[in-house]
């Protein structure tokens, strides 16, 4: 099998109630410029990274992904996606430029369509390419009924009818807003409208400085919360070990961090408890497999964010035995050929050959209009 073509696609897929915010973010529609790789046996692998459907940048990942990254794919065998990796990585004038940031979404994207690919010649699910369950199920929680844009009410609502219509028994808030006493009195409502038993997960995206951080973070064991996410600046790694020395509630983050490296310091610091390496920020699913690995070493849960909306996350979750819990998010169920599916709050395991990024072909009717 060799790769004869690279089809850049840009998805734009609408947020729920037509937009929602945390406290650093304030989106309509999620993004996902991605590419169709194309190979001379007419299979097509489609990967994608995730953004705040931003156009202009999206056609900066996907450029990178058609001028630059093209070029050295054509005529290469897609079985070997990390050699090609290495390859694409390692090309000196894009590592130049990039290492992180645009260059890594766009190999992230195109490292996705590439096991894609490989699943549909050996038609196995990512999961079973991967080597197989590694635990009998993974739990869901839900984050969308916690957005900070929510009024109280909207929050409480949301959250009962997650737990006792759909069967979640976790579920996560935003905090971070203008007051801490409002983002501990939205937390206050939720814990008493679910019960004591609920897990209840927060995330701050960032928001807060350091202070901030120890004098709400403090706060928070009071109404049992499982972590505290992205609680202060994403980069700083001297500011959240100083924060898990002064709080007891767990500190989880990963979200917003483009390499492995920049895990290893978190993890290594003592830094951070729930690893969240995502595929879309990180270079794919190459990369997202030696984060777990290192986060497994260290004994740290690896709870991804979900910058795909969980469709390859599911199946990492499922393969990889650091992984028991994962974000659930729907935005793009209804562009995906196989979407993700929770069932009385657990994930079910796809059978469908593939890495589960693939659109449906009235989404693929959408590319290009936006
Ligand atoms: O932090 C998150 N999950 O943990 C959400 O993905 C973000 O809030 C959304 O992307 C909006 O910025
Ligand atoms: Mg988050």
């Amino acid at each position: 099998m060799r790769i004869t073509k690279l089809e850049p696609i840009i998805l734009h897929a609408p947020v729920t109630r037509g937009g929602i915010a945390d406290s650093t973010h304030s989106i309509t529609h999620w993004g996902a410029p991605g590419v169709a790789i194309h190979t001379d046996d007419g299979k097509v692998g489609y990967g994608f990274s995730g953004t705040h459907a931003h156009l202009p940048t999206d056609r900066l990942i996907v450029d990178c992904i058609t001028e630059s990254f093209d070029p050295l794919l054509i005529g290469e065998d897609p079985f070997e996606v990390r050699a090609l990796w290495e390859k694409l990585y390692h090309k000196s004038e894009i590592y130049w430029v990039g290492r992180s940031g645009i260059t890594h979404l766009a190999l992230g994207a195109i490292d996705i369509a590439l096991w894609d690919l490989k699943c549909k010649a050996l038609g196995l699910p990512l999961w079973k390419l991967l080597g197989g369950s590694a635990q009998t199920k993974v739990e869901a929680y839900n984050t969308d009924g916690g957005w900070l844009n929510w009024s109280k009410e909207q929050l409480v609502s949301d959250c009962k009818r997650m737990v006792e219509e759909e069967g979640y028994r976790a579920v996560k808030i935003k905090v971070g807003g203008d007051s801490g006493n409002e983002d501990l009195r939205r937390l206050e409502a939720v814990r008493e409208a679910l019960g004591p038993e609920v897990r209840i997960m927060t995330d701050a995206n960032g928001r807060w400085s350091l202070p901030q951080a120890i004098q709400l973070g403090s706060k928070l064991a009071d109404f049992d919360v499982v972590w505290i996410e992205e609680p202060t600046a994403f980069d700083d790694v001297i500011g959240h070990k100083r924060l898990a020395e002064s709080i007891s509630t767990p500190i989880a983050l990963g979200e917003q961090l483009y390499l492995a490296q920049q895990f290893r310091d978190f993890v290594h610091a003592g830094a951070v408890h729930y690893v969240q390496p995502d595929i879309v920020r990180l270079a794919g699913i190459t990369e997202w497999w030696q984060v777990a690995d290192l986060a497994h070493s260290y004994a740290l849960p690896v709870v991804p964010h979900v910058g795909d909306m969980c469709q390859v996350h599911q199946h990492l979750c499922n393969a990889h035995p650091a992984c028991q819990l994962l974000e659930y998010i729907p935005w793009l169920r209804d562009w995906m050929k196989d979407p993700a599916q929770v069932k009385d709050g657990f994930f079910f395991n796809s059978e469908v050959p593939g890495a589960g990024m693939e659109p449906t072909e009235e989404a693929l009717k959408t590319i290009n209009k936006i």
